[in-house]
């Protein structure tokens, strides 16, 4: 480790006060916290990453530090963001604790992005082997379909648990040190364990992620009225679920629901559907996800009242408020209610007052290197924050890219995260998936810095992979600046446009111009043609399949 090598001495293991194992020097000077040699040249040879050992912030510490910490980095929560950033470090040779209260793997892979992907699958066969039309068109026919309830739900809960023991198997085989308390911040480089504990460290990242954010006047029972954690159990399917809005997680699981045979109903207080969505995909998702099923919505209304109910018994009641007027318009009765309202962050009880720090609706503030920021919007050294605790974007892989990117900056490498690159995607079916600004946005830039706004789209009706497979529905819409042929945002629903958006994402985040794009060779017949035919007609390539 850069430590142990700047001095030039082998460490030996003792125990620290907090009853850790810590490395002391043998030349008498206590470089805690630091791994030993021997430990840090396996994993550095391990991960390839030997030229990275002298780096300039701890080459410098190793000159200054007698303070004696437990470890070189405790994490504070093992979800994505936690996971990813551990194994980063470790990759980066610190030795590194990570703390979790209830599951590794935390909201994405216990009740999540794993499981809700599971459904997702599993109720996309069904709806795909229920629609006679488009199984005939294919020349295909099939007896009855059906679809055993528990199987489903044990095929998302075992997903999940496989990948959670993946994670902790990862963890463990990397001398990460999984801690199972819940931590808090007790001071500088200090945290309390709920084990009676205290741990110290060089630096500390907070990852707490975000639970289920429930509006006043709503009831959760757990069985009739519930969020993503209950609905993911898929312990039944109701006849009609109303669901309480149509950000991600309604709009997922109306795709959930619709295909196992349930009615479904929006509740949403914005005026349209999907409202975090560009407008002209939010028109077409329209038609694509919810005209065509069993559903129907109201818009600009406020769930304010829900009462759960008994199955068979007596049925939920949805009290409806109009967003604008503020009167009672409505009462639903429905067997169920999915609460899909947003998620707040999980960071009450972190004790970052004792740093001066104050949460911004419950988000912990932070600069663009994930460094948490105290009231007065200073830096609080060695306290980084990342994942859905800060509020910057609230998906999985941003999570754990920050985590990365926080060990780049607590390893000597400044590095500020580009989130204008990191896609998002709706696993619907079809799917909905974006990258960069929206075209309102594009607008105020196109503006504000005087250049001219580029708009191109490929059309999944004009690829002959998506014909091929009876799924030509959809559009690659391409955002770009006219003078640079910089890619400014791409918006895409149809077959598979989760995977699709990838390249985009890579050419946003490297500077690459539709011509550049466009003069990439794509592989025919595939879905990338559409996102070809956007770029070639960008920058006026003719092309042609
Ligand atoms: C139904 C659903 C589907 C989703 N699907 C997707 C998807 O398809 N793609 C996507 O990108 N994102 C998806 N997301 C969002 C994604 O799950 C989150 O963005 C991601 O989990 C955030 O990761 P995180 O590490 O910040 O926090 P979390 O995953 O919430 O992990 C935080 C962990 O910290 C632990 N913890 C909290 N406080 C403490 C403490 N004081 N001490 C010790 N441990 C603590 C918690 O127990 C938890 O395990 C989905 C979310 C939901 C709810
Ligand atoms: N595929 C994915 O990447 C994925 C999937 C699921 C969740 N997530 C993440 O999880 C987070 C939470 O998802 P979500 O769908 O709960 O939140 P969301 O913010 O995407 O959508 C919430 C919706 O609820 C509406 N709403 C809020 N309060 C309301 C009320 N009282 N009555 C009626 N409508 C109301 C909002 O207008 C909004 O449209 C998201 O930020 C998302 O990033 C991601």
């Amino acid at each position: 480790m850069a430590f142990q090598v700047a001095h030039g001495v082998e460490c030996a293991r003792s125990r620290g006060s907090g009853g850790h194992a810590v490395d002391r020097g043998v030349g008498g000077s206590a470089f805690v916290g630091r791994s030993s040699l021997r430990q840090a040249s396996r994993m550095e040879a391990l991960h390839g990453h030997q030229k990275q050992l002298l780096r300039p912030k701890r080459a410098a510490l190793a000159r200054t530090t007698v303070m004696a910490y437990d470890y070189d980095l405790a994490i504070v929560g093992a979800g994505v963001g936690g996971h990813g950033a551990a194994l980063h470090a470790r990759a980066k040779g610190l030795k590194v604790a990570i703390f979790e209260a209830r599951d590794v793997g935390g909201t994405c892979v216990n009740r999540g992005c794993v499981p809700s992907k599971a459904l997702l699958a599993a109720a996309g066969r069904v709806r795909e082997m229920k629609n006679e039309h488009h199984l005939k068109s294919l020349g295909i026919t099939l007896g009855e379909v059906g679809y055993d309830r528990a199987g489903v739900a044990n095929h998302a809960n075992g997903l999940a648990e496989r990948v959670k023991g993946n994670m902790t198997n990862s963890l463990k085989a990397l001398g990460i040190e999984v801690i199972h308390a819940r931590a808090s911040v007790e001071a500088p480089h200090t945290l309390k364990g709920s084990d009676g504990k205290t741990y110290t460290a060089t630096d500390i990242i907070l990852a707490p992620g975000s639970e289920p954010f429930v509006p006043r006047g709503i009831e959760i029972d757990g069985k009739t009225v519930f969020t993503s954690d209950g609905a993911l159990k898929l312990e039944w399917v109701p006849d009609w679920v109303a669901i309480i809005g149509s950000g991600y997680i309604g709009l997922e699981f109306s795709d959930v629901y619709t295909a196992l045979g349930s009615n479904v109903t929006f509740i949403e207080a914005m005026p349209s559907l999907m409202p975090g969505f560009d407008p002209e995909i939010q028109r077409l998702a329209q038609r694509l996800l919810i005209n065509p099923r069993a559903i129907d919505y109201h818009t600009n209304v406020f769930a304010t009242k829900v009462t759960p109910g008994v199955p068979g018994v007596r049925p939920v009641m949805i009290e409806l408020t109009d967003a604008s007027t503020k009167q009672v318009v409505d009462t639903l009765e429905v067997d169920a209610c999915m609460v899909a309202t947003g998620r707040y962050p999980f960071t009450q009880d972190l004790g970052l007052e004792k740093l001066g720090v104050e949460l911004n609706r419950g988000f912990v503030p932070v600069d663009e290197r994930m460094r948490v920021l105290d009231a007065k919007g200073n830096v609080v050294e060695n306290m980084y924050c990342i994942g859905d605790a800060n509020g910057k974007m609230m998906l999985a892989h941003a999570a754990s890219a920050q985590g990365i990117s926080a060990v780049e900056n607590i390893t000597g490498t400044e590095h500020a995260l580009d989130h204008e690159t990191v896609p998002a995607a709706c696993f619907t079916h079809p799917e909905v998936a974006f990258v960069g600004l929206n075209e309102a946005d594009a607008k105020a830039r196109a503006e504000k810095q005087g250049f001219e706004l580029g708009k191109s789209t490929g059309h999944f009706r004009a690829n002959s992979k998506a014909l091929a497979e009876g799924e030509g529905d959809g559009i690659a819409k391409v955002l770009y600046n006219k003078s640079s042929g910089k890619i400014l945002g791409v918006h895409i629903i149809g077959l598979h446009a989760a995977d699709l958006v990838q390249e985009c994402a890579n050419a946003i985040a490297r500077g690459t111009t539709v011509k550049e794009l466009a003069f990439c060779v794509h592989t025919h017949p595939t879905l990338s043609e559409v996102i070809d035919e956007a770029v070639k007609s960008a920058a006026g390539v003719g092309a042609g399949h």
